[in-house]
């Protein structure tokens, strides 16, 4: 069943709707009663938590099952007592949103749509384009203009989708998504699809099952607002299966130049959009997060934060994940260590707690940023001479 996040009224989940008549965010009720024990750390994929998973059809290019690295180096450097990565990066397409489309493409097909849509600053529309490959039906990804790593846009071309460049920004895009969505009938696959979400909070499972335990806090990027919703929707449905005793504090982090959420939070106002969203993390250079009200409700409940970060800032952060710890993440992704740090120095974090970052994507999908702050050296003569004078 779906249910109104604003006014309560509840749909079908046979019906293409993606939000209430009053224009609320809708989102999917499961039966807890019928959901299975199966948290034993073993044989980690995201269908391994199928009673969770309001479809019946799979659409699987095997997601889930990501890595929990501990960073042992970085914190000792940080003086922390436990600190993970959650890498979303080894999902198939080399993001989180695999786990989203395996779920929505799959709903696709329940529901006996043939075209799929997205909105996309380039992983959403990557993960899409694969997904609804492996179905065999036609993908539409609409792009901001210039604004799009470069291995996003080849991954989305070589899968077989229609790609679109729209002047503007990613919420132009998506407004456009809406409409066509409404008017031409092609199922729309954007994080308002309450369906992706189900998909997505697979992480908060997979979290408890990787470590035993719940963590303390969860330190996640924030774009569109829909992952930090759906993680937090995972939390909370294992806690009231009984499965958990208490819930982890939510910290989203965003880019300074786009962070609508995190001003609103601290400046105690009225969320207020921005109209024009700029970053070097490319990923979220969003400045209307569709998912707002369920990503602020996540917060708010969980006693967690909004914070933001600059792009300095998570360019370094980048660089010493990598370095430290040999997981190169994109810049969006290196927010939620950048953000880490900066509570750190802001005496916002607990050294005794544990803390879990999502890095949500892979770093080879945006290399020109590395590339274009580093001046490789002059090539050498084929000698051992040479290469030693360069030693
Ligand atoms: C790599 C990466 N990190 C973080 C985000 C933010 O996720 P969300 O839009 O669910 O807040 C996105 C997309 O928005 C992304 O592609
Ligand atoms: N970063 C996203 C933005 C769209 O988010 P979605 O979760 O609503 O699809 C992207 O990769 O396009």
């Amino acid at each position: 069943m779906l249910r109104c996040i604003e006014c309560g009224k509840e749909y079908s989940e046979d019906e293409v709707r993606y939000r209430c008549e009053c224009g609320g965010l809708l989102e999917i009720i499961i039966d807890l009663d019928k959901v299975e024990n199966v948290f034993d750390g073993k044989n980690m994929t995201l269908w391994k938590y199928k009673s969770f998973i309001p479809v019946e059809k799979r659409v699987s290019l095997k997601e889930g099952g990501t890595p929990l690295y501990r960073l042992e180096n970085l914190q000792k450097e940080l003086e922390m007592r436990e600190l993970y990565v959650k890498n979303e990066g080894a999902n198939p397409t080399g993001s989180f949103k695999d786990r989203g489309m395996t779920v929505g493409v799959s709903k696709a097909i329940e529901l006996g749509m043939d075209k799929v849509i997205c909105a996309s600053t380039g992983n959403t529309s990557a993960s899409l384009a694969a997904y609804s490959a492996k179905a065999g039906i036609k993908s539409y990804v609409l792009v901001p203009s210039g604004k799009i790593a470069l291995g996003k846009l080849a991954q989305a071309i070589v899968y077989g989708a229609k790609v679109v460049p729209v002047r503007g920004n990613f919420d132009n895009a998506l407004r456009v998504v809406v409409e066509a969505s409404r008017e031409l009938g092609v199922y729309m696959l954007n994080s308002i699809n309450p369906f992706r979400l189900e998909g997505q909070k697979t992480i908060a499972f997979e979290i408890f099952d990787q470590l035993g335990s719940v963590p303390d806090n969860v330190i996640l990027p924030v774009g569109n607002a829909g992952n930090i919703s759906a993680i937090w929707k995972g939390f909370k449905e294992l806690y009231e299966a009984g499965f958990i005793d208490k819930l982890p504090r939510m910290i989203g982090i965003q880019a300074e130049g786009a962070s609508p959420l995190a001003k609103a939070w601290k400046k105690k106002r009225e969320f207020k959009p921005e109209e024009k969203p700029e970053t070097v993390a490319t990923a979220i250079r969003i400045g209307n997060p569709a998912n707002w009200k369920k990503a602020w409700r996540a917060v708010e409940e969980s006693g967690g934060l909004f914070e933001s970060v600059s792009d300095e800032e998570i360019l370094k952060a980048q660089k010493l994940l990598a370095s430290k710890e040999g997981i190169f993440v994109e810049p969006a992704s290196a927010s939620s260590l950048a953000g880490l740090i900066k509570l750190k120095e802001l005496n916002l974090i607990e050294p005794d707690e544990s803390y879990v970052l999502i890095t949500t994507g892979h770093g080879l999908k945006d290399p020109n940023i590395i590339i274009e702050n580093f001046k490789l050296p002059e090539p050498i003569e084929p000698s051992l001479e040479a290469f030693k004078e360069v030693l």
